[in-house]
């Protein structure tokens, strides 16, 4: 993507950026942690967040000091796909927090056995975020819109209608 257009953005890194437009959250200019460097989410949003001029840092399993780097940050994303990664110290006061994070953790109360939780322990990070996104019912169904988004945005393309 480095100097170019991709012909579709990835559906969820495209989900994350659209949630940062719809929420009015600057990002010129700001420090972001990704956590996570993975071909589908972690390498592409930290690529379009620094084409959205923010400052990039990249968490993965080798980085030294996650918590360090991670509580310097104006905007986190973290896709790492570990539950419960991320605590409350990790976050600056009224720093965003987009969870990619859909980790299925045991849940004998629930029907299926098991609950989704993030990447994030949201209620430490509702403490401290000036917003979050909750899991379920984040990023996962922005994934699902962006992937309708880009098949119509397809067929403009194929069937050469605005
Ligand atoms: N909501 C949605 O639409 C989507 C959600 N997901 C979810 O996002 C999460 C990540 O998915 P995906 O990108 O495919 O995952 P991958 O397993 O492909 O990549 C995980 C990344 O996180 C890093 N990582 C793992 N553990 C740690 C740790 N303890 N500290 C720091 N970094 C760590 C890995 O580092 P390293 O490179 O060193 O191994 C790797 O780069 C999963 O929970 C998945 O379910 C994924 C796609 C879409
Ligand atoms: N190239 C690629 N792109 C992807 O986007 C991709 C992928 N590979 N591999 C698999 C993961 C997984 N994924 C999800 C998307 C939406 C929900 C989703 O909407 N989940 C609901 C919860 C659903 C439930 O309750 O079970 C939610 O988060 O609210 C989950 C998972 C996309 N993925």
């Amino acid at each position: 993507m480095q100097g170019r257009d991709p012909l579709f953005v990835p559906c969820t890194p495209k989900g994350c950026m659209e949630l940062l437009h719809r929420y009015d959250i600057e990002t010129k200019g700001k420090r972001a942690v990704v956590i996570g460097r993975s071909n589908i989410v972690g390498m592409p949003v930290a690529l379009l967040l620094q084409k959205a001029n923010a400052t990039v840092s990249m968490v993965h399993s080798y980085t030294k000091n996650p918590e360090e780097i991670t509580s310097q940050a104006d905007i986190i994303i973290s896709a790492a796909g570990v539950a419960n990664l991320v605590r409350g110290s990790w976050i600056k006061p009224g720093a965003v927090v987009i969870d990619v994070g859909i980790n299925p953790v045991d849940d004998a109360e629930s029907p299926r056995g098991y609950r989704l939780v993030g990447d994030v322990c949201y209620e430490e990070a509702c403490e401290v975020a000036s917003a979050i996104t909750p899991v379920p019912g984040g990023v996962g169904p922005m994934t699902i819109a962006m992937l309708l988004s880009n098949t119509l945005e397809s067929a403009k393309r194929i069937h050469n209608f605005k």
